[in-house]
């Protein structure tokens, strides 16, 4: 699994899980499974086009292989937009977290510990 840590104006992008039930309402990293012969990177890609509708960038890459609550691992990337506007496509909601709002939303279990991985890189992301 891949997943983008989407930042801008020193803010990171949450996305509200719709499914499946045991996950939905949970907030997570845009992102997904890596296809068959695709490197991870390009899937990031990819998924941050089908999920929001924007084509994303790749920054720095936030630690190894993160443990999934269900299973499998998670590899993070920032990102940055550097075209169009994040919509939640497949997502119920999409939020935009300052440093101080960074659990003002229940993450997936797995991801706390990517979250805070990822608070250095809020400060300084310079951005619209
Ligand atoms: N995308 C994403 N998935 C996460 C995160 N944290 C976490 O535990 N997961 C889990 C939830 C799912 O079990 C799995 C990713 O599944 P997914 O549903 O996003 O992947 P996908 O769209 O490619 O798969 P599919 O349902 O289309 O077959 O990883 C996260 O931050 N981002």
């Amino acid at each position: 699994m891949v997943g983008a840590a989407i930042i801008s104006g020193g803010r990171l992008l949450a996305a509200q899980r719709a499914e499946p039930p045991e996950l939905a309402g949970g907030w997570e990293f845009p992102g997904g499974k890596v296809d068959p012969g695709e490197s991870d990177e390009d899937a990031l890609v990819r998924e941050c086009h089908e999920e929001l509708d924007v084509k994303i960038a790749l920054a720095a890459r936030i630690g190894g292989d993160w443990p999934l609550s269900l299973g499998g691992v998670l590899r993070v990337w920032t990102a940055t937009i550097i075209e169009g506007e994040a919509r939640p496509l497949e997502h119920l909601a999409l939020r935009w977290l300052g440093a101080d709002e960074l659990h003002d939303v229940l993450w997936l279990a797995g991801d706390l510990p990517v979250v805070e991985a990822v608070r250095p890189h809020l400060r300084g992301a310079a951005g619209p």
